[in-house]
C-alpha cells in the first residue's frame, strides 16, 4: 500500500473550463452547480470540454459486521447475504436506478456470513468473491482485522479497481451491502474527526431512540479500544473497519491514482473516500458526492472533504443508490458545456 500524495487533476483544463464557462451564451453563473460539476470533470479528463461517460462502473462491496449481532440495527445480518443475491437477481433499489442510467454494476463478497454454495453457476457470473473472513470482529470488543486481513482486503480491492479501469471505466462508483455497517463507518469518521460517538451516530436502517443511544455508546467503546492509534488512518481503518470497507477505501485510493474521477454515495462511501484521502492525501480531488444521506456521520466527513452533495432527496438505501441517482446531472453538465452557444457567437 502506498501514501504518497495523489497527483491532483489538470489545473490548465480546469482553468480553460471555467474560461469557456463564463464564456457561455447564459448568464453568468446561470447553470450553477452544474456548471462546476462540468468544470471538475473537464479537470480530471484533461478535457475541454469534457467527454461524455459512456462507461460509467458501480462496484458493491458487500460484507457481514460482527456489530450488527449487538442491537446496532433495525435488520438481522441475514439480510446482507439476501440482498447480494438480489442484486445478482438484478432486482435492488440500485439495480433498477442502474439500468435506467446505464451503469454497470458488479458485486464483491469481501465477507458475508452467507457462503452462495447454492448459486448456480451460470448465476454468480455477477459476484465476485474475494472472501477475507466471514464477518469482521465487533469493533467495540476487539480489532475488526488482523494485519494479514487487512492486506488483503486492500488488494481485493485495488484488484477491483484495476480491473474496472482496464474495462474503461470513466467513472467510477463504490456502493455497500452489510447490515450493521452504519456503526463502523460512524466510528471512521469519528475516529477521523476527532468527535464522540454521539456526534456520528445516526439510525441507519431506521433504529429507535435506544438503539440510537447504544449505537452511539458501542461507537465510543471502539473509540476507546483505538486510543492513540486514531492517529495512523489505515489503523483506524483495519481497527474500526471491516475487509469490504478496506476494500472500498483501496478501490477509491485506486481510482484516484490512476486519474479517474469517482463519485461517492452515502455514509459508507464517504467515510471511505474521506480514509482514502487520509491514506493518500489530494485522493478527494479525483471525488464528487452524488447525494446527502440523512446519517450525520456522513455530512460532517462531507464537509471535512470540502463536497457538497449533489442530491439532498432523504434516500437512506446504501448500495450506491444515491450517486448512481445522480449519474444524469453528470450527462448534463457534460452536455451544456460542450453544446451551449459562446455568448461571442450571439452576433
Ligand atoms: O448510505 C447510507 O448513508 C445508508 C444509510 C442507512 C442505511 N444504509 C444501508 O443499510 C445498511 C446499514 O444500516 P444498519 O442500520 O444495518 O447499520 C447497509 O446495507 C447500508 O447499505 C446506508
Ligand atoms: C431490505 C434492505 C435493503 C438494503 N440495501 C442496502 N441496505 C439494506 C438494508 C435492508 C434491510
Amino acid at each position: 500500500m502506498s501514501t504518497s500524495t495523489v497527483p491532483a487533476p489538470s489545473a490548465t483544463a480546469r482553468d480553460r473550463a471555467q474560461q469557456r464557462l463564463a464564456a457561455l451564451a447564459t448568464p453568468p453563473g446561470a447553470l450553477g452547480r452544474l456548471g462546476d460539476l462540468a468544470v471538475w470533470l473537464s479537470a480530471t479528463q484533461d478535457s475541454v470540454p469534457p467527454r461524455a461517460l459512456d462507461n460509467v462502473r458501480l462496484v458493491i462491496f458487500a460484507g457481514d459486521h460482527g456489530v450488527a449481532q449487538h442491537g446496532v440495527s433495525a435488520f438481522p445480518p441475514e439480510i446482507t447475504g439476501a440482498m447480494v443475491r438480489t442484486f445478482l437477481a438484478g432486482r435492488a433499489g440500485v439495480s433498477a436506478l442502474a439500468r435506467t442510467h446505464g451503469v454497470h454494476v458488479r458485486v464483491l463478497d469481501l465477507g458475508c456470513t452467507d457462503d452462495f454454495a447454492d448459486l448456480e453457476p451460470g448465476a454468480r457470473t455477477d459476484l465476485q468473491r474475494h472472501k477475507v473472513r466471514q464477518a469482521s470482529a465487533p469493533i467495540h470488543l476487539a480489532d475488526a482485522l488482523t494485519d494479514q486481513e487487512y492486506a488483503e482486503a486492500w488488494r481485493a480491492g485495488e484488484t477491483v479497481a484495476r480491473e474496472e479501469l482496464g474495462s474503461g471505466a470513466d467513472l467510477l462508483i463504490s456502493g455497500d451491502m452489510g447490515i450493521g455497517n452504519t456503526t463502523p463507518t460512524a466510528a471512521l469518521v469519528a475516529a477521523a474527526l476527532g468527535l464522540p460517538g454521539s456526534a456520528v451516530a445516526g439510525r441507519g436502517t431506521g433504529v429507535d431512540d435506544t438503539a440510537l443511544a447504544h449505537k452511539a455508546a458501542l461507537v465510543d467503546q471502539a473509540l476507546a479500544r483505538l486510543g492513540d492509534r486514531a492517529a495512523d488512518p489505515a489503523e483506524v481503518l483495519r481497527v474500526l473497519g471491516s475487509a469490504d470497507l478496506v476494500a472500498t477505501t483501496a478501490f477509491l485510493v485506486t481510482t484516484a491514482r490512476a486519474g479517474v474521477p469517482a463519485l461517492l454515495d452515502g455514509l459508507i462511501g464517504v467515510a471511505c473516500g474521506l480514509l482514502a484521502d487520509r491514506i493518500a492525501p489530494g485522493a478527494a480531488a479525483w471525488f464528487a458526492a452524488g447525494h446527502r444521506s440523512p446519517e450525520p456521520g456522513q455530512s460532517l466527513a462531507l464537509e471535512a472533504l470540502g463536497l457538497t452533495p449533489l442530491l439532498d432527496l432523504g434516500m437512506r438505501l446504501g448500495e450506491g443508490s444515491g450517486a448512481v441517482a445522480a449519474v444524469p446531472l453528470l450527462h448534463s453538465a457534460i452536455a451544456l458545456l460542450r453544446d451551449v452557444a459562446l455568448l461571442e457567437d450571439l452576433g
